[in-house]
């Protein structure tokens, strides 16, 4: 009896001490990151900075590589209410995550008081003269040189009937082709269109490597910063190395080919053309490693998104038969009244899609590419009472903001028509963004998204080879088999 007495508080005595070596670890994060702060420690979010080291990226990369990412934000409005600010430590930095439309708002808009915050894994592989981290000034020059060519009225119509014709031709191809990757497809699609837009170019070899290096780059854009051979973040940043090989070599041809007699005569300039010609104030005009790093996070930032949003938007209407017969309709109306001697789309048409505009809205609100944002505080900020201390990380979570159930009632429900007579509150609905950093590519972005849709509503469908696909969140959200289908063009018989 005596023994077992004993060895039972041996046992209570190494639990307790055990409860107590946890407890100090777990604070280990606090003590080097809060305390520091003095009294400002006080008013710092609710929240906890997780485990040394590696912070709560346990925890979010769990969520993520389970079915219910959700499940990451969720344990912060369980754990410390409703306020829409939680601190954590992300990315190896003391962070503040932002959930709220008002506190998205004011992290987005306010440019005293944040600046672009990227992880410094991100940086290396989108490059460290892109813009996510040049000067604030240098950003507005480069912002305004590159936006104006991709956005309004006289840009896209110069655009539209490549796409159109990439459109079509793709979807015929496609139908033919049996069963491909749908998303490999799009996201081809959409690199083409934004090659032809920043460097004229198609010729097939160059796409196909750049495009390849890009897959391998994004994956590393979300994973652990490890740096060793056999890890994804090592591979992207061959990617990158090898993405900038190839880039260098176009920059030097342009430069080459700028110099010769044909420069004289070639009127149709491109955005690297532009790049390649620009000087600031002072005469000075962009090194080659500035012009090389827009154009690479152009390219990504220009392709990838947009084909995700395209697959996700057909697989959606193809799965709901209501929302699919409204849409074909509206797209039916539209050629009907078309003159007879009109060919093809008009940007007129386009901005008449209301009912399409609604089905882009709902998946680009549903799938929300951009997960997150980072910004970092310039200077102690304060935010709905919260201290943000100057130098932390903050991550403007649109994901949750996007399904966020008093928002959107039923937020996971794929409805269009929730769109219908409803103009969203402020802030409520940021798929692009907002502020200074708006994307610069929406406009562009929208009559892709819009012109696949016609065509493909009007001539095709969609026969997924395991509509229950898993799914996987990191670094975007897609079916775990890329969206493996056939498609089956109206006019064809349906394949057995
Ligand atoms: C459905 C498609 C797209 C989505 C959902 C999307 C989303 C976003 C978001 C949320 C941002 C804001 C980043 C921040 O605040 O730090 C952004 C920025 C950006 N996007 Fe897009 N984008 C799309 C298409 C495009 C296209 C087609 C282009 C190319 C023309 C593009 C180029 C960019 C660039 C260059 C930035 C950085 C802007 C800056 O820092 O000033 N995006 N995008």
């Amino acid at each position: 009896m005596g023994m077992e007495l004993l060895i039972s508080w041996s046992w209570m005595t190494w639990g307790l001490v055990g409860v107590l070596m946890i407890s100090c670890v777990k604070k280990a994060n606090g003590w080097l990151y809060e305390s520091k702060l003095g009294a400002k420690q006080y008013s710092l979010p609710p929240g906890d900075l997780g485990w040394p080291f590696i912070g709560n990226m346990w925890s979010f990369l769990k969520a993520f590589k389970s079915n219910n990412p959700d499940s990451f934000t969720d344990t912060f409005v369980t754990r410390y209410g409703r306020t829409g600010i939680y601190k954590a430590l992300m990315f190896g930095r003391p962070s503040v995550i932002v959930t709220l439309p008002e506190t998205c708002k004011r992290v987005l808009t306010d440019d005293d008081a944040f600046k672009p915050g990227w992880p410094v894994s991100t940086t290396k592989l989108i490059g460290e003269k892109s813009f996510i981290s040049i000067s604030f000034e240098e950003h507005k020059r480069l912002r305004r040189l590159t936006a104006a060519p991709v956005n309004g009225y006289e840009a896209l119509s110069l655009y539209l009937n490549y796409i159109e014709e990439n459109v079509i031709s793709a979807l015929d191809k496609w139908s033919k082709m049996g069963q491909f990757e749908f998303l490999t497809y799009t996201r081809k699609l959409t690199f083409r269109i934004i090659m032809y837009i920043f460097l004229s170019s198609e010729s097939e070899d160059v796409m196909e490597a750049l495009e390849k290096e890009y897959t391998t780059l994004n994956y590393g854009v979300r994973a652990m910063a490890i740096n060793i051979p056999g890890f994804v973040y090592h591979k992207a940043l061959k990617a990158r190395k090898k993405l900038v090989g190839i880039l260098q070599s176009i920059v030097d041809e342009r430069r080459n080919q700028n110099k010769g007699p044909c420069s004289l005569t070639k009127n149709n300039k491109d955005m690297l053309d532009a790049l390649l010609s620009v000087e600031d104030e002072k005469g000075r005009k962009l090194e080659d490693d500035e012009i090389i790093d827009v154009l690479l996070m152009y390219l990504n930032a220009g392709h990838e998104s947009s084909g995700h949003i395209i697959m996700w938007a057909t697989v959606f209407l193809q799965a709901h038969p209501q929302y699919l017969h409204k849409a074909k309709a509206e797209q039916e109306r539209i050629v009907k009244k078309r003159p007879a001697t009109q060919k093809g789309l008009t940007l007129k048409e386009v901005r008449e899609m209301e009912y399409l505009s609604n089905v882009i809205d709902e998946t680009l609100r549903i799938v929300t590419f951009s997960l997150t944002v980072f910004r970092e505080a310039k200077k102690d900020v304060n935010l709905n009472g919260y201290i943000i201390p100057k130098g932390w990380r903050v991550l403007v979570w649109f994901r949750t903001l996007h399904l966020d159930p008093e928002i959107y009632p039923n937020p996971r429900e794929f409805n269009p028509s929730r769109w219908e007579d409803y103009t969203p509150k402020a802030c409520t609905f940021l798929p692009f963004g907002a502020g200074s950093r708006l994307c610069p590519g929406n406009d562009l972005a929208r009559l892709e998204i819009a012109i696949f849709l016609h065509y493909f509503l009007l001539g095709y469908e969609l026969e997924r080879a395991n509509p229950n696909s898993e799914l996987m969140y990191l670094p975007h959200t897609r079916p775990k088999d890329n969206c493996l289908a056939k498609l089956i063009s109206k006019s064809q018989s349906p394949s057995p």
